[in-house]
């Protein structure tokens, strides 16, 4: 298993934001973090990166908890936000260096992944230019390239698609295919289910911080009796029923 998440109770303070959730990512496999605006998928993501403390159950990766060694943990994963997060200072080929040692890459590996990629994201121009300078896309793209040179057990994305033209996209979707061909694994926060349909193994749906429902398209229809439906239908079907709900209780 490269991620399992067992009875994960969190947040930024002592209220909890996130309540008692658990799943799991095996290898090869992309796995769709669904939810609302506020559903808990960025509060979520900040626990697998180690960046809050869980109130109650744990997360593991590659079998090891961030307590028990947080460099192999950290090793194992790369991220890539939603708003991309460069140094002013340094030049996109030092991104690239920077993330390399940082990652104890040897310098022949990262520049022959990188460079395919530099060319994957037309950026192959750009090596000596200051991304802080770019375009939102162009920055997400130098994002991705960091991430992807790294090639991790396991790649978290938050909203991928966003900010992308749709040759990015392309590009994307063709590197996180052939990544899960190697066992290389993919959890991926999105809003854009159609796209998410296609390209993702299983889901988890959140739902105002709790795990509604997860796996396959399949598991979702029989679970829901919808057969046939898409994910969107499926999932409009879920919150639109969680949000009545809500109202009866309220
Ligand atoms: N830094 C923070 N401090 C306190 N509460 C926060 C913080 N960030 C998010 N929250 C709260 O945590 C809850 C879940 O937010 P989260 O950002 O995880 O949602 P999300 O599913 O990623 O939403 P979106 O689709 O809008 O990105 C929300 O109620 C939000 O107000």
């Amino acid at each position: 298993m490269v991620l399992n998440i067992e009875n994960l109770t969190g947040g930024y303070s002592r209220t909890a934001v996130i309540h008692d959730i658990s799943f799991n990512i095996k290898s090869g496999e992309i796995v769709g973090l669904i939810g609302l605006n506020g559903a808990g998928k960025s509060t979520t993501i900040k626990h697998i990166l180690g960046l809050l403390n869980p109130h109650a159950g744990h997360i593991e990766v590659n079998g090891t908890r961030i307590g028990e060694d947080t460099e192999e943990y950290r090793r194992a994963l790369a991220y890539i936000p939603e708003s991309p997060i460069l140094y002013e200072e340094l030049t996109l080929n030092e991104h690239i260096n920077m993330t390399a040692m940082a990652y104890g890459l040897d310098e022949a590996t990262a520049w022959e992944r990188a460079d395919k990629l530099l060319k994957m994201f037309r950026l192959e121009e750009k090596g000596r230019m200051f991304p802080t300078h770019f375009s939102k896309g162009m920055k997400q793209k130098v994002m991705l390239i960091c991430a992807f040179i790294v090639e991790p057990d396991l790649y978290i994305i938050d909203e991928p698609f966003l900010g992308l033209d749709p040759l990015g996209i392309e590009s994307l979707i063709e590197l996180m295919v052939s990544e899960r061909e190697d066992g290389r694994s993919i959890l991926m926060s999105t809003h854009i289910l159609s796209t998410a349909e296609r390209y993702c193994d299983r889901y988890v749906i959140l739902d105002d911080g709790k795990l509604l429902i997860s796996g396959t398209l399949d598991e979702l229809r029989t679970g829901m009796n919808m057969p046939g439906a898409s994910l969107d239908e499926l999932y409009l079907s879920l919150t639109g029923g969680a949000r009545s709900n809500e109202s009866t209780h309220s």
